[in-house]
């Protein structure tokens, strides 16, 4: 396999570099003709090729879909989607709808030549990362899409099955199911049927459970997709909305609250473009579904009240959604696992004992090579741990390094830090996702390998796994030894940082323990109960690196 050298960067909301951080391979066999899609997704290397080689390139889907008048679903949700998630959108028409809030009154197919012809113009000319279908309403252009797929592989294809809408319209006729199932299916990375549609696909058995929703996507699984997600939105009787993803392997219930609103006209787009907007990125497939099922019920609970036409159902608002978000994250440093080698942990107590402030503690850390930094101040003021954290903020951000808050995620939403740190008994992770939004990291302090499950479903990024060895800054903490260490890292779906007497002198024994998954150390004392904080950071970056 042949590899090459990138080097991966940070990149601020504009796309413009800000600080480079380390290289690392990429095979160039992401691309392989033969199976294009599966490598992408599968790989964990993938993070390196959402990295722009290049400052100016924007991560790219093709959605071809229907157009929907209303402008609540199909195309134009398709653009409204990746717009929110910031990734460049091309179109492709298969039908233009004549559609409203109260249903679907016209459908108008486009020949099949045509969509071929606009396939054909986008392919062979913009470069392509995720392509995603919406409606598909003949067999002929399924076919078209197929051969345009083979004659230009991309990255990932992300097929959502309309063929029904949630208000009961019928989008596409049986005749498509065909090369849905010999054709389509077998290309796609991922299939979302909604409820309707999955029954479909399996024969017209009606789902009418989440027990019934995994038993389609097993057997949606077996027509070939390498993951499926069936959508519960419009499961009947259901406080929740629950999604039911199988990967072939493990089935996964992806549950957030039912948003009690009428607006939820175009919600299936939505999220099948916001996943494939998170594969162009980058992301792992399990985590893309994550992001576009936190997006929907966002947007869903922001435009919960929007009045848009008089039907029974409304659209949402994509970018209301965003409104908090976009105000603040524009200079947010993006997570990267190589983020956590050099894991710096602030002390109240050591700052006071050598008489320096947070921030030129911080300050001295960055400097000295530190590549993610956590304030952990237990005993501040409120007012003046805020100030303290935007100060340091500041320091960060000019530096391209990620500052999170411990435990407190009132300061971290309060000064739009870039994440929190939480502990197993701080506010449980998959509320502090919530809160936080989709953009923010999150750690959690995990023990055990149970511990690093849970947290990898609930939403996090990271987790810090520790004490590795004896330590004076936690009391009560049990020690979980290398051996600990080692076993949570070989099950924990998430990259790890270890914590925990770590410093100079065992450093290069804990990243040497051979686990791919570890990432990084976290330092408390090691660099600020120590004299000069910024020679302490560069010896121990000198260790790691
Ligand atoms: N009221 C709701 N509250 C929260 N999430 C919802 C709600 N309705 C749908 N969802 C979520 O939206 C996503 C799309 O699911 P849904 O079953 O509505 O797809 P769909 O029927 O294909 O959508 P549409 O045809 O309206 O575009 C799923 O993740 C689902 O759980
Ligand atoms: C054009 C179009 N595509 C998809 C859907 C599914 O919501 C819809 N209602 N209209
Ligand atoms: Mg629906």
């Amino acid at each position: 396999m042949a590899s090459a050298q990138v080097l991966c960067c940070h990149f601020d909301c504009r796309g413009v570099q800000v600080a480079p951080i380390v290289s690392f391979p990429v095979w160039n066999s992401l691309t392989t003709p033969k199976n294009p899609t599966l490598r992408f997704v599968n790989s964990t290397l993938m993070q390196a090729d959402m990295i722009h080689t290049s400052q100016n390139k924007i991560p790219h889907v093709l959605t071809v879909a229907g157009s929907d008048s209303g402008a609540g679903a199909g195309i134009q949700a398709d653009l409204k989607a990746c717009a929110a998630r910031r990734v460049y959108c091309s179109t492709v028409i298969t039908a233009v709808t004549a559609q409203n809030t109260v249903g679907v009154q016209g459908v108008d197919i486009v020949p099949e030549d045509f969509v071929a012809e606009q396939l054909k113009s986008v392919l062979s000319d913009m470069h392509v990362d995720v392509v995603k279908t919406g409606m598909l309403p003949s067999l002929n252009i399924v076919k078209v899409l197929c051969g345009s797929l083979r004659k230009f592989p991309v990255k990932a294809l992300v097929v959502d099955p309309v063929m029904i809408s949630t208000s009961g319209d019928v989008l596409s006729g049986p005749s498509v199911l065909t090369g849905f199932r010999e054709e389509l299916l077998p290309m796609a990375d991922i299939v979302t049927p909604n409820i309707k549609e999955a029954s479909v696909l399996i024969g017209d058995v009606p789902l009418k459970s989440v027990s019934d929703m995994r038993t389609a996507a097993k057997l949606i699984h077996d027509l070939g997709p390498r993951n499926v997600l069936v959508k519960g939105g419009d499961l009947p009787n259901s406080s929740e909305a629950i999604d039911v993803f199988f990967d072939g392997e493990e089935f996964y219930e992806l549950c957030s609250s039912r948003v009690n609103t009428r607006n939820t006209h175009g919600t299936g787009c939505t999220l099948a473009s916001c996943i494939a907007a998170e594969l162009a990125k980058g992301s792992s497939m399990l985590s893309a579904v994550k992001i576009a099922k936190h997006f929907i019920e966002t947007a869903l609970d922001y435009s919960r009240d929007l009045i848009i036409g008089n039907g029974a159902q409304g659209p949402f608002d994509h970018f209301l959604a965003l409104k908090n978000i976009n105000q603040h994250s524009c200079g947010q440093n993006r997570f990267h696992p190589n983020n956590l080698l050099l894991y710096a942990v602030t002390d109240s107590a050591m700052n006071r004992r050598w008489g320096r402030s947070i921030a030129e503690a911080v300050k001295a850390a960055v400097e000295g090579g530190a590549t993610i930094v956590q304030l952990r101040e237990k005993d501040a003021e409120t007012r003046d741990f805020l100030d303290a954290a935007k100060v340091c903020l500041e320091i960060c951000r000019s530096h391209g390094v990620p500052l999170l808050i411990n435990d407190r995620i009132d300061v971290a939403l309060a000064c739009d830090a870039d994440g929190v740190h939480i502990g197993q008994s701080d506010m449980p992770t998959n509320l502090a996702r919530t809160l936080l939004g989709p953009e923010k990291i999150i750690g959690v302090s995990c023990k055990t390998p149970d511990q690093a499950q849970q947290a990898w479903i609930d939403g996090a990024d990271y987790i810090g796994c520790g004490g590795v060895y004896p330590t004076n800054t936690k009391s009560n903490n049990r020690t979980i030894g290398l051996e600990g260490l080692k076993e949570v890292c070989q099950t924990s779906k998430l990259p790890v940082v270890a914590i925990g007497g770590i410093g100079l002198s065992n450093a290069r024994t804990v990243m040497e323990i051979g686990e791919p998954n570890l990432k990084g150390v976290a330092v408390v004392s090691a660099l600020f109960d120590r004299e000069c904080v910024l020679t302490e950071t560069r010896n121990l970056h000198a260790v790691i690196s």
